[in-house]
């Protein structure tokens, strides 16, 4: 953080050192010029200054570039471990179409670091020592008119943020309604009435268009309106200093007084529009940043036997009357072969959920004798678990090593014989290669639930939950997946009906 603090101040310096420079450069040759005294030495300073004004916007520029590429990494990082941390259930509820698009604002927030508030804060040094030359050139009344314009422009921000906030809301909304037509998409091509399937959408995309204009007014009101029509103010004011017999070196300075004062006050116009937008980016990405800034040690041993204790403990999805597991007592000890057995809804996948700490119980107490992560995997059903569009040694190499290492991949395959998914592999032109997912290689129901087997095995955790993963296979491939499965975990819970 100390890093960051030092570079801004040092683009703040930078900056006001390139304007002071850019400034005093015309005031030297504009004096001089006014007083008939245009000799070399003085055109000399002129250019020297000139080019010193030229070195520290280069500065600048270095300057912005390296907290640009800090502030990205150090968001990315955080954001990264907040998806991490996510709660599933929170995700599903949301829908993953509303989350994507939230990440994606990280891009404003990132141009903010880059361009809005140092654009804003550069235009707040220019903007004192344009009040400054006004003054000296105008008279004192008309930094009060410049106050006043900024006050117009704070108006137009919040105007501009509010119409952006609910712009904002608008396109998620519709976002995310895309992304689960588009993941639903089969589904709703056979089931579906064509009559009705756009139902609603010309209505939302009329909503939809009015939001943005609104607020595509509220952006021209302040980043054209408001410096332009200081502009004019400007012109006025020194039309009004010319009548009034002014003399040639005042309206001289008059005249750059005013132009340096529309300068600023466009930076000013685009930072604050860059600061609203990242306002709208900070509310949607916040919520998704942890507070703590605390790693998990990366090396961290797993423990060689595990014991979980669960006493009491129990689920409760909120809104609901009843709650989907009822308090029960368990004890897992390294080393146990369990099925879990239960009629539908009875809640075994929810403490499947809870024993790999996926939910939270909402009562009762769960004991687990390691706190690393990943010492309790679960493989949740088919419906709720996704193949990647992408190599099945990737699909199955998930959670464990991409790019791998030779070693990885031979044990890939290995563990996709074993558990009866060869004959697939024999078949694809690629093998391990073989592209798969929604638009690759098309799976049976029972090739993907061995896929996501495989994915399980080869994380080698030291507990494995797997959730009907076997319900898919015939009973020869489920021997067989099953006797792979036992071969190659210490502690295994089986889930089914
Ligand atoms: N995200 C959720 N929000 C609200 N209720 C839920 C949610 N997920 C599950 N439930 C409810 O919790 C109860 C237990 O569900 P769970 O999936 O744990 O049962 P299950 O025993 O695994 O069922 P099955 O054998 O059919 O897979 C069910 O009544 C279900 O409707």
């Amino acid at each position: 953080m100390t890093r960051l603090v030092a570079l801004l101040a040092a683009v703040l310096v930078a900056h006001a050192g390139q304007y002071g420079l850019f400034l005093y450069s015309w005031i030297i040759l504009g004096g001089a010029t006014f007083a008939g005294e245009l000799t070399g030495t003085v055109i000399a300073a002129w250019a020297v200054t000139m080019a010193a004004g030229l070195g520290c916007r280069a500065v600048t520029s270095h300057l912005q570039s390296a907290l640009a590429v800090i502030a990205g990494a150090r968001l990315r990082r955080r954001l990264l471990r907040g998806a991490l941390g996510l709660d599933p259930a929170a995700v599903r509820r949301e829908g993953t179409g509303h989350l994507l698009g939230r990440v994606l604002e990280t891009e404003s927030l990132e141009d903010l670091a880059t361009g809005g508030a140092l654009r804003g804060l550069a235009a707040a040094v220019e903007l004192v020592l344009a009040a400054v030359l006004l003054t000296t050139a105008l008279g004192p009344a008309v930094p009060v008119l410049l106050t006043g314009w900024l006050v117009a422009a704070a108006v137009a921000t919040a105007r501009y943020t509010r119409r952006r906030m609910a712009w904002t809301t608008a396109r998620l909304a519709l976002g995310n309604d895309l992304a689960e037509k588009i993941a639903g998409h089969r589904t709703r091509a056979v089931q579906q009435d064509p009559e009705h399937r756009h139902d609603g959408e010309r209505a939302a995309l009329d909503a939809y268009t009015s939001l943005a204009a609104s607020m595509d007014r509220g952006l021209t009101v302040l980043t054209v309106l408001i410096p332009r029509g200081w502009a004019l103010t400007g012109t006025a004011l020194l039309a009004a200093s010319v009548a009034a017999g002014a003399a040639a070196p005042a309206r001289a300075a008059g005249a750059l007084a005013v132009m340096f004062t529309y300068g600023a006050m466009a930076h000013l116009s685009t930072g604050l529009a860059g600061l609203a937008d990242a306002r709208c980016a900070w509310a949607q990405l916040g919520p998704l940043l942890p507070v703590t800034t605390n790693e998990p040690p990366a090396d961290a041993a797993v423990p060689e036997t595990v014991t979980i204790k669960a006493n009491g403990v129990g689920f409760h999805y909120p809104g609901r009357a009843h709650a989907a597991l009822p308090p029960i007592d368990l004890r897992i000890d390294a080393g146990d072969r369990l099925v879990l057995e239960g009629p539908s809804g009875s809640g075994k996948s929810t403490l499947a959920a809870l024993l790999a700490g996926t939910l939270e119980p909402t009562t009762g107490r769960l004991h687990l004798t390691s706190t690393t992560p990943g010492t309790v995997l679960a493989v949740p059903q088919a419906d709720h678990n996704h193949l990647l569009l992408g190599p099945l040694a990737m699909n199955v190499l998930l959670g464990r090593a991409w790019p791998p290492e030779p070693a990885d991949l031979r044990s890939a395959e290995e563990v996709c014989r074993a558990i009866g998914l060869g004959d697939l592999l024999d078949r694809m032109p690629a093998g391990m290669a073989q592209i798969i997912g929604e638009t690759g290689w098309r799976l049976s129901e029972g090739e993907r639930s061995l896929v996501f087997l495989a994915r399980a095995l080869l994380q080698g955790a030291p507990v494995l939950i797997l959730d009907e993963t076997f319900g898919a296979l015939d009973p020869h491939t489920l021997d067989t997946a099953l006797n792979a499965a036992l071969d190659r975990t210490s502690t295994l819970v089986v889930v089914r009906h």
